[in-house]
């Protein structure tokens, strides 16, 4: 565990809310927390056409959930709205219980967003740009070194700490962006695309600190491409096709509603594609 994850940013009491359950059999519907990471709701986004239509998704606190679709499916248009960097035109978005619409800077402290192209700062160090980060987030670099160090070392950066990101590769940049995502412990990491254009030795990296973020306690939603790490490493996945969900679960699920057990990812997409694409 992180060194200042005892310090982890709590919601507070006032910006959580409160979801009603099933009713009992009274007819009283008993409240409780919302226990879920995090609930869309109806979420809407229109460019010149719909990209997002009415989508309803729930994660589960501590799952490993993976996004997949077809190209223009939405994914992105999704997560960048969860994110708080894109506004919805209808719908909600709850982060721990926290309206990230109404209340977007105390759902950002929870979570981070990896996006498929990311920016660092080019003339800093990968260790300066976590401490700039971390700095960002209020915090002190007597608590964020080790922490930066510990994830550049799982992520194979450690030779390359003390040099500046302008002469790195993609996937190396890939890399110092997610370790800069992770700095402040969020409950909930959302990646787009977070394995494309890694080669094997860094995707394993990848994977290895996700699953032990997973392990950990943390959250994960991200977009896939590569269905051979949504089937691997995800709890449930999700199929968008058109904006809309068109299938979730588990694998085991998915082939069962399929009526194939033997199945392999790949073959239901296409399956649950076609069929969308048909409708
Ligand atoms: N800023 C934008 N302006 C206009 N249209 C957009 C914008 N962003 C996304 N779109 C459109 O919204 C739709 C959904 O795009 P999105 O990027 O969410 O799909 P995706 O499922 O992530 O696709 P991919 O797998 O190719 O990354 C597409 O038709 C896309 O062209």
């Amino acid at each position: 565990m992180l060194e200042f994850a005892a310090a982890r940013f709590t919601v507070p009491k006032h910006l959580r809310v409160m979801v009603a359950t099933d009713a009992k059999p009274d007819g009283v519907a008993v409240m409780k927390p919302d226990s879920s990471a995090l609930e869309v709701l109806g979420l809407t986004k229109r460019f010149d056409r719909l990209a997002v239509d009415s989508l309803d998704l729930t994660i589960h606190a501590g799952e490993f959930y993976a996004l997949v679709g077809p190209n223009g499916a939405g994914k992105t248009t999704t997560l960048r709205m969860v994110a708080g960097l894109l506004r919805p035109d209808d719908g909600g978005v709850s982060i721990f219980g926290i309206d990230a619409l109404k209340n977007p800077v105390a759902a950002k402290q929870v979570m981070a967003w990896v996006s498929d192209e990311p920016m660092i700062y080019d003339k800093l160090t990968p260790l300066e740009y976590l401490e700039f980060v971390a700095g960002l987030w209020g915090i002190a670099p007597s608590v964020s070194k080790p922490v930066a160090e510990e994830l550049l070392s799982s992520l194979g950066l450690e030779p390359h700490r003390h040099e500046r990101c302008e002469g790195f590769s993609k996937g190396m940049r890939q890399k110092v962006a997610l370790a800069g995502a992770l700095v402040h412990d969020p409950r909930l990491i959302i990646l787009d695309e977070p394995l494309t254009g890694l080669d094997a030795v860094s995707a394993r990296h990848v994977k290895g600190l996700l699953n032990e973020r997973v392990q950990a306690g943390c959250t994960i939603i991200m977009t896939t491409h590569i269905l051979e790490v949504a089937e691997r490493m995800a709890d449930r996945i999700g199929v968008i096709a058109a904006g809309r969900l068109v299938a979730e679960g588990t694998l085991t699920k998915l082939r069962q509603q399929n009526g194939h057990a033997d199945t392999s990812l790949e073959d239901l997409f296409i399956a649950l594609v076609t069929l969308q694409e048909a409708a």
